[in-house]
C-alpha cells in the first residue's frame, strides 16, 4: 500500500488514517472499473486523484461518499470500515463528509443560506446555531452579506463558493470534490484553487480532490495518485511525480518531456535510424538492452551547434508569456520530436544544437 505523505511534512505520522482504501474493486457488470486501489490519507492532508476521462476518479470517490457499494476490498473512514462487498456499508449521511460537486448542485428556490444551512438543518441543530455557523462559514468563502440572495443571482464562481461553505459548515473531518473548477474559466479557476487550499489548510481539513487537471492537483494536493486503466500508476508528492515519473505512461500523461526508445551501442545510445548517437556513452543503466528513457524538457537547451550534443530542425516555436516553447526535431526513423523551453524565439526550419543535462534523464526498467 502507498502511504500518502505530505509535502513539507515529515513523513505520515502514527495517527490513524481519516481515509483508507484496502484492495478495493468496482465493477459495471462483468466491466472492472477499479482494480486493487490502496492508499491511506492522513489527517490534515490533501490526496488529489487525477487522471484522464474514463480512468475511474469519479467511481473511487463515489464509493468514499457511499453512493456505491465495492465490489471487493475495503473502505475505512477514522479506522471504521465503512464499506465493503459483503458485510458492513454506512450510507452517505452516516459518514461525516462534506461534498463540493461540478455543478455546484444547489437548491435554486432556497436562499444562499439556507443552502449552506441545510446539513445543519439535517441534523436539527437549533435556528440561533445554524445562523451563527451558516455567517462563518459564508464568511471563511468570501461572503459576507450574501445569506439572502438566491444562487441564480451568484456568478458561477460564487456559486461554487456556496457549494463550498455548505460543505465545511458542519465541521467535517473530510471533504471530497469532484472537479469543482471545471465549470469555471481559467483566470477564477487560478484564484479559487489558492482560496480552496487556504480554506483547506486553515481548518485543517482532509481532503479528497478529483481533478483531471494537473495544475490544479499539483497546486493543492500534498500527495497526488496518478491513475490509469483503473489502477494508481503512483502516488506520490507533485515534486516526486515530476522527478520520478515511475512509469513512461505516468510521464506522458504529465507531459513531462519526450519519450523515446534508444539502443545501446559503442559509443552511447542510438534512437533507431538516427545519425549519432543521442545520449553519451556512460549515461544511464548498463547498456544490454533497448531502453526507454524520458529526456525531460528541463534536461534540454539550445547552445550554439559546436557545443551541441544533439542538432536537429526547429518545426515549431510558440511563446508562452514568459518562454518559447521549441519543438526540434531529431533525425531517425522515425524522427523524434524534442520538445524544450527557451529564452528566445526560433525559426521554423532552423537548425539548432541541443545540450542535454544528462543527471536530469530518466530511465525506466520496463522493456520498451
Ligand atoms: N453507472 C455506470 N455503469 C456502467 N459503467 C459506468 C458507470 N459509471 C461509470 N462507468 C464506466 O466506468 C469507467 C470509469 O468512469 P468514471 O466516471 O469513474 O471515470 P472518470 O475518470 O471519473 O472520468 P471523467 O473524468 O470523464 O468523469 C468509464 O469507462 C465509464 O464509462
Amino acid at each position: 500500500m502507498n502511504a500518502v505523505e505530505g509535502r513539507g511534512h515529515l513523513a505520515a505520522t502514527a495517527a490513524s488514517p481519516i481515509l483508507e482504501a484496502r484492495g478495493l474493486q468496482q465493477s459495471y457488470g462483468d466491466k472492472p472499473v477499479l482494480r486493487d486501489i490502496g492508499f491511506a490519507l492522513q489527517p490534515g492532508r490533501v490526496l488529489a486523484l487525477l487522471g484522464p476521462s474514463g480512468c475511474g476518479k469519479t467511481t473511487l470517490l463515489r464509493l468514499v461518499a457511499g453512493l456505491l457499494r465495492p465490489t471487493g476490498g475495503a473502505l475505512l473512514i477514522d479506522g471504521r470500515v465503512v464499506a465493503e462487498a459483503e458485510g458492513a456499508f454506512v450510507p452517505p449521511e452516516g459518514r461525516g463528509l462534506g461534498m463540493v460537486f461540478q455543478d455546484y448542485a444547489l437548491w435554486p428556490h432556497l436562499s444562499v443560506g439556507g443552502n449552506v444551512g441545510f446539513p445543519l438543518e439535517m441534523r436539527g441543530m437549533a435556528r440561533a446555531e445554524r445562523e451563527r455557523r451558516v455567517t462563518a462559514a459564508l464568511a471563511r468563502v468570501g461572503l459576507d452579506g450574501f445569506a439572502r440572495r438566491k444562487p441564480g443571482e451568484l456568478s458561477g464562481g460564487q456559486q461554487q463558493r456556496v457549494a463550498i461553505a455548505r460543505a465545511i459548515v458542519a465541521e467535517p473531518r473530510l471533504v471530497l470534490f469532484d472537479e469543482p473548477l471545471s465549470n469555471l474559466d481559467r483566470e477564477l479557476r487560478e484564484s479559487l484553487v489558492g482560496e480552496i487550499a487556504q480554506l483547506v489548510a486553515g481548518l485543517g481539513l482532509s481532503a479528497l480532490y478529483v481533478t483531471h487537471d494537473q495544475a490544479e492537483a499539483f497546486a493543492l494536493a500534498d500527495s497526488v495518485a496518478v491513475m490509469g486503466g483503473g489502477r494508481i500508476a503512483q502516488l506520490d508528492a507533485p515534486e516526486a511525480l515530476v522527478g520520478r515519473p515511475a512509469t513512461p505512461a505516468v510521464a506522458e500523461f504529465l507531459r513531462l518531456g519526450t519519450l523515446a526508445t534508444v539502443t545501446p551501442r559503442a559509443d552511447g545510445w542510438w534512437l533507431p535510424g538516427g545519425e549519432a548517437p543521442i545520449l553519451p556513452r556512460g549515461t544511464g543503466p548498463a547498456p544490454d538492452a533497448p531502453q526507454q528513457v524520458l529526456i525531460p524538457r528541463r534536461a534540454l537547451r539550445l547552445v550554439p551547434l559546436g557545443e551541441a550534443a544533439l542538432r536537429g530542425m526547429v518545426t515549431g516555436s510558440l511563446f508562452a508569456g514568459d518562454r518559447h516553447a521549441v519543438t526540434v526535431q531529431l533525425p531517425g526513423a522515425p524522427p523524434l520530436d524534442l520538445r524544450l523551453d527557451s529564452a528566445r524565439r526560433a525559426a521554423p526550419g532552423e537548425t539548432v544544437g541541443i545540450a542535454v543535462a544528462t543527471e536530469e534523464l530518466c530511465w525506466f526498467a520496463s522493456p520498451p
